[in-house]
């Protein structure tokens, strides 16, 4: 990575490649640093439509807290810069582009895939809660994999509208918590139920409260109307684990340190 992360960094110092993604507020550049070599991934965001949809303190906030992230499962922002119309973000990439691409490829992935990722997003969010970092906002289209296929969080950001688009694409109700859904006070622990949500989407190719409204989702979440297909065939072990985790009261779910001792992760991961 840039060596000198205190350093200004401007276009001039960049070569800018071809688009990996388009987002609803700028573009991300496969990018290469003209001294190092080093390559990154440059989101470029412009500043009138932070001023449109006034998001300032979301943007800074997010500066700070992934300058300060530094884990193999959270995408790293190096650093930024910005000229008259734009702000730029030098962040890690990810060359083996969006999980859900491959999610969407294999229509469900192995238990064995799927516990390995679970298990690296579980490491990531314990990270970021020791750091006081919660609400990642996790779904498919913020994880990222990089040349060796380890899962990366690259969630920091405001929603990054992928190249591949989903049909529940923008506000999708889907990974949020009851908690979050009722606009309630949330803690750490929605992230718990959010790895629950992307375990059995892992398994079965489909969130597991997905219904053709929002107000369907909705009155899914807030019953927790958790059932599962005969087919796949998904293992007790997988079930039990989703099942601890895609509870309502947010006290009862399971730690992030009891989801990397479970049977289900032990079994498939070690
Ligand atoms: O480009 C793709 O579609 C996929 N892709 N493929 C490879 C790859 N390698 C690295 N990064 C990628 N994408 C960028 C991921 C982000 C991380 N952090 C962000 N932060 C953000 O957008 N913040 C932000 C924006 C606008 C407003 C506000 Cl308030 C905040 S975007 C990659």
């Amino acid at each position: 990575p840039p060596k000198n992360p205190k350093k200004q960094w401007s276009l001039n110092d960049f070569e800018i490649g071809k688009p990996l993604g388009k987002g609803k507020f700028g573009r991300v550049y496969l990018t290469r640093e003209v001294k190092s070599g080093f390559i990154v991934a440059l989101k470029v965001i412009f500043k009138e439509q932070i001023e449109k949809y006034r998001l300032h303190h979301q943007l800074r906030r997010e500066m700070e807290i992934q300058t300060s992230l530094c884990h193999p499962n959270v995408l790293r922002l190096y650093g930024w810069f910005h000229d008259e119309q734009r702000i730029y973000l030098i962040l890690e990439y990810a060359h083996g582009g969006e999980l859900y691409r491959e999610l969407r490829k294999t229509r469900h992935l192995s238990e064995k895939q799927a516990a390995i990722y679970i298990a690296s997003l579980t490491q990531a969010l314990a990270y970021c809660h020791e750091k006081h970092v919660i609400h990642r906002d996790i779904k498919p289209e913020n994880l990222l994999l990089d040349h060796e296929g380890r899962l990366k969080i690259a969630d920091f950001g405001w929603s990054v509208q992928s190249r591949s688009k989903r049909h529940t694409m923008c506000g999708t109700l889907d990974y949020l918590a009851p908690e979050m859904v009722e606009n309630k006070a949330h803690d750490y622990a929605v992230d718990n139920w959010t790895v629950g949500i992307l375990c059995y989407e892992f398994l079965y190719g489909v969130p597991p409260f997905e219904a053709e409204r929002q107000t369907d989702t909705f009155r899914r979440i807030m019953k927790v109307d958790l059932c599962f297909p005969s087919t796949p065939d998904v293992s007790g072990e997988a079930k039990n684990l989703i099942s601890q985790l895609l509870v309502k009261d947010s006290s009862k779910r399971l730690s992030l340190q009891k989801i990397m001792e479970h049977p289900w992760i032990i079994k498939n991961v070690t």
